[in-house]
This record gives C-alpha cells, structure tokens and sequence, in this order.
C-alpha cells in the first residue's frame, strides 16, 4: 500500500535548516518502519537544493503539494520541528483518505510541539486523524498501532482516564464557589486585547468571536504596529527605571555586546519599553488580559516580547505610569497569552482572577509540552514531562523568585534581533493543569492535577541541554496519566499550569475551577486522578 508523507515546517528558513537533519533521520526511520508493516512511503515533496531544506514552508506551497496527492490515499504528516499548521491545513482539511500525524519522541527541536498543534488545529477544523509518537519507531506500542492504522485506517486512543464533569460529583460549597464566581465573571464582562491574531500559524488558537461571548469575555482587535509606534514614545529613562527594578530585585541578565548572537544592554531596555508601551495600551482600551504575538510582524522590528510577557504575569512586578504619572494596573498582574493563544487566555484570565477571589496567589502560564522521560530517584518515581515555553512564565513560579531569575539571548534561529528570556526552574509543588480547546464548535477544557517536582542539578540540565536551555522549565508530573493517554488526548502543544498550597488544595481547586469554567459554558473533562 502506497502512503504518502508530507512535513510541516516553520516560515522561517533559518530554522528550517538547523532542524532539517533531524526531520531527514526521522523520515529513515520510519519510513523503515512503514516498510516492515508491509507499506511504501512516497514522499509528496522533494528536498529544496536551494533552501536546503525539505519542508513545506508556506501555505501557497502547502496548497501546490497537495494537489498531487491522490485525496483518497493514506496520509502520514511527519514531524520533527516546530511547524505552522496552517501550511498543511488546506490540504487536510479536503483530504479523503485517513491521516496520520506522527512525532519523533525527542526533545532536541519542538517536534511534538508542532504535532500537537497540528492535532489542536484538526480537531477544531472538524478533520478526523489519529496520532502516534515513538523514540526510534521500532517499539511495540509503535508497531502495533501502526499496523492498526493500516489496516483499519485508525488508532484509538487510551481514553480511560477522562471523565466528564458532573455537578453531582463537586461537594457543593465548592460547586457554589465556581459557579457564583463564574456569574460575576460574566456579568462584570472582560476584555481580551489580541495584538494581531493568529501566532505561527496556530488555527487552535484562535477562538471564534461566538464561542467566546458567551464565557463574558470580548476581544479588542488591536495591532502589533501600535505597540510598536508606542514603544517609541517611552522615554530611555522610563525603560532604564524598569531595568533596574529588576536589578535591584536580583534577576540576572546575560549580556554581552554581539547583537547578533548574544544578549545586550541594548535589547533588554528595548524589551523594557515594549513592556511599558504594552500595559498603556492595555489601560488606554481598558483590557483585562493581553496576548502579543511577536514571532511574526514584530520580530522584523524589535527584540522578543518574553521578557514583558513573564512580567505582566507576575503581580509583583516594575510600575508602570501612565502620561500622566498614575501607576497603571497597580500591584497586579496583567495576565498575558502567550503567542497570542486565545484558548491560553481565557484560562489565564479565568485563574487569576479566580484564584486572588479566594485569597490565593494567582500567577499562572502556559508552557509547551516539550518532551518527557521517566525519572526515579528517592524522592520522585514518575513520567515527569519538561513543560518549557519559549521564554515567558512569571518570576513567581520559579525557585528564588527574581533571584532564581535570568534573561538569556533568544535563539537566533528563531529570534532574528534577539531579545531576552524570562528563564527560571518552576518550584517544586502542587499544580492545577487545564487546556481549553475548541472541537465541534464548542468551548472544552481537559484538567487534572499534578506536581512540579524538584530534579537533582545534573539530572534538570540533562533535560534543558537535551531542549532549549534559554527557555523556563517545570518538571512536571500528571497524576493518573500516562505519557501515551496524554499524548493521545491532548489537543494543544500549550498546557496551562498554577500552583495549589498541597495536593488536597490541588484538588479542590481544581474541582473549583472546573465548576467555574462549565458555568462560563465550557466543557470541562477531568482527566486522571482528580478527587471526584
Ligand atoms: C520559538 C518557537 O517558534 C516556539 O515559539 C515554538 O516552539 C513554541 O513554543 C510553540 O508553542
């Protein structure tokens, strides 16, 4: 049987030659594999000599690929690197025959990341797929859904550990609390501010207007042009002010003086003034969470937006005044979404605020699912994921606060004029995990509890050398689920994630929440060992 493969790349032609060797041994690999289960593997692309790579780097290119492919056939997306779903949208979403996305299972590029995404995107777009991932493609757990999906056309997922939110399973002062929160939540109505929708080719992430009003909620459409028209109206002193805030509080920045690979005094003020600009706009249309999208438009103009993001999410963090001199925003966060994740905003917006109403720290941040491996040592016997973001989480969440705090140059693959991250290791503890996603033109959202676990030295640097050493990290542990059944449900390549006082606190709030956001009309599926 004839399979045809196609790979999703990034726009960026500098990261898609860094990662093209990786994507190539990956094909090999399970091509062999395809091979072995009595399948032949037709490449639907070829290598570009000139580009030296061989993705699909657009959607016009996306578009061309597909139309050689017979619509009937079987489908196999290949992926290895951080892709744009929306290059191979079009062609699945008029794709007859069964689709397969598979994911190499390393954390050197972020290869389940773009699958993930790729997944979130088909299941809003209403695509049918099933999804596989293997370390080198000659597992068992590999071979045999393989074969399942070659003969059968589908693979299904392990599913047992999802259950559907019931009000009778939530005690029901708790009940009460989500529900009269979320009430008031959509009765106050909020605001979300989207600087330029649609990050990278992240269908998943953008929320439909009518799915959204229900939850309260109402975006302002605003331009990443602005942001960066009002950056030049911040005065140097205004950003110098911010900088050594963040001095005096103990956060390092690792600067040298080549802008081009290295971090400099330079970019981070720009940062800064990015982070000034950022919250007067947000006061001026009154928005109560933001989202910057940054990695198109914006990065042809100016250094990263992660140094500003992980600070508006941190209520401790540099005044910022308006014209007029009146701090705005005063002593709390400014919750922001990340690559302007929508399905990301809602959550963070609904946390934050759901969490200071119960007098609780409120700080909370996406991450992507980058990797995983099992860790055992005396204190930890788990599947503990590397939950990393590309440069944002908020000081809060790390050991030490801003003195556990540092800003490291942007890759230059990705972060052409660089810009600092916000990089820290997330403190052990109790979690709350959730995803909110679209599918069947409805709001859902999966959650459970679990904990950030503390790793020996050598052991968290083994994992950020294997990933993006620049970037924030948590070593994560999901209760009552396996790496297969969350691979295999989630829908997204973000997670969202706060910190609960213990795990009995962990589960109530997590019942809380759940209460919350199925009466802001979303369906909440609780997903392992949540106590209900
Ligand atoms: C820098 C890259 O584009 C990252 O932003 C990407 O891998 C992601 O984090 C996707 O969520």
């Amino acid at each position: 049987m004839n399979i045809y493969l196609v790979a999703s790349g990034d726009l960026r032609l500098s990261a898609n030659q860094v990662c093209w060797d990786a994507q190539a041994q990956m094909e090999q690999l399970l091509s062999e594999a395809v091979a072995e289960a009595g399948g032949k593997i037709i490449r639907a692309h070829a290598y570009d000599e000139q580009k030296k790579h061989g993705f699909i780097d657009s959607q016009k290119m996306g578009m061309q690929v597909f139309k050689n492919i017979d619509p009937t056939a079987p489908l196999i997306v290949a992926e290895s690197v951080w892709q744009y779903s929306h290059h191979v949208l079009a062609g699945l979403i008029t794709h007859q025959g069964p689709i397969l996305t598979v994911a190499n299972w390393s954390g050197e590029w972020p290869g389940l990341v773009g699958m993930l995404n790729l997944n979130g995107s088909l299941t809003k777009a209403g695509v049918e797929y099933s999804t596989l991932w293997s370390v080198d493609f000659s597992d068992d757990f590999f071979k045999t859904n393989l074969k399942n999906w070659l003969q059968t056309a589908t693979v299904q997922p392990d599913l047992s550990h999802v259950k559907a939110f019931d009000k009778a399973l939530i005690p029901a002062d708790e009940l009460a609390a989500g529900v009269n929160f979320a009430k008031a939540f959509r009765k106050e109505k909020a605001i979300m501010g989207v600087f330029d929708e649609g990050c990278m080719g992240m269908f998943n992430a953008i929320v439909p207007d009518h799915l959204l009003h229900p939850t309260g909620i109402y975006k302002e459409r605003l331009s990443q042009s602005s942001l960066y028209a009002k950056m030049l109206t911040v005065k140097d002193e205004e950003a110098e002010a911010v900088l050594q805030w963040l001095l005096d509080k103990g956060m390092q920045f690792d600067w040298g003086t080549d802008e081009a690979t290295q971090l400099t005094r330079n970019q981070t003020l720009l940062q800064c003034k990015m982070y000034i600009a950022a919250v007067r706009i947000a006061a001026e249309f009154g928005c109560d969470t933001i989202g910057i999208q940054y990695q198109q438009g914006l990065k042809d103009l100016v250094p990263a937006s992660d140094l500003v993001e992980g600070l508006l999410n941190n209520q401790n963090r540099p005044p910022v005044f308006d014209e007029a001199g009146n701090e705005l925003f005063a002593g709390e966060a400014l919750p922001h979404f990340n690559e302007v994740d929508e399905c990301a905003g809602i959550d963070a917006l609904v946390t934050y605020n759901l969490w200071r109403s119960m007098g609780l720290k409120g700080e909370n941040t996406l991450h992507d699912l980058r990797y995983g491996e099992h860790y055992k040592n005396d204190s930890v016997d788990g599947f503990v994921w590397v939950f990393l973001i590309s440069g944002a989480a908020p000081p809060e969440h790390f050991v030490g606060g801003y003195e556990g705090t540092s800003s490291e140059r942007q890759p230059e693959m990705y972060f052409r004029l660089g810009g600092g991250s916000v990089k820290g290791v997330s403190k052990p503890g109790s979690i709350v995990w959730s995803r909110i996603y679209v599918m069947d033109d409805a709001l859902h959202c999966d959650m459970g509890i679990g904990e950030s676990v503390d790793l020996p030295k050598e052991e968290l640097d083994r994992r950020w050398n294997m990933t993006t050493p620049q970037w924030p990290i948590m070593n994560a542990v999901l209760k009552g689920v396996s790496r297969d059944q969350m691979m295999g449900r989630h829908k997204a390549n973000h997670i969202h994630v706060v910190y609960a006082e213990n795990e009995s606190e962990a589960n109530k709030l997590c019942r809380i929440k759940a209460a919350a956001l199925q009466e802001l009309g979303i369906q909440v599926h609780f997903c392992g060992d949540v106590a209900v």
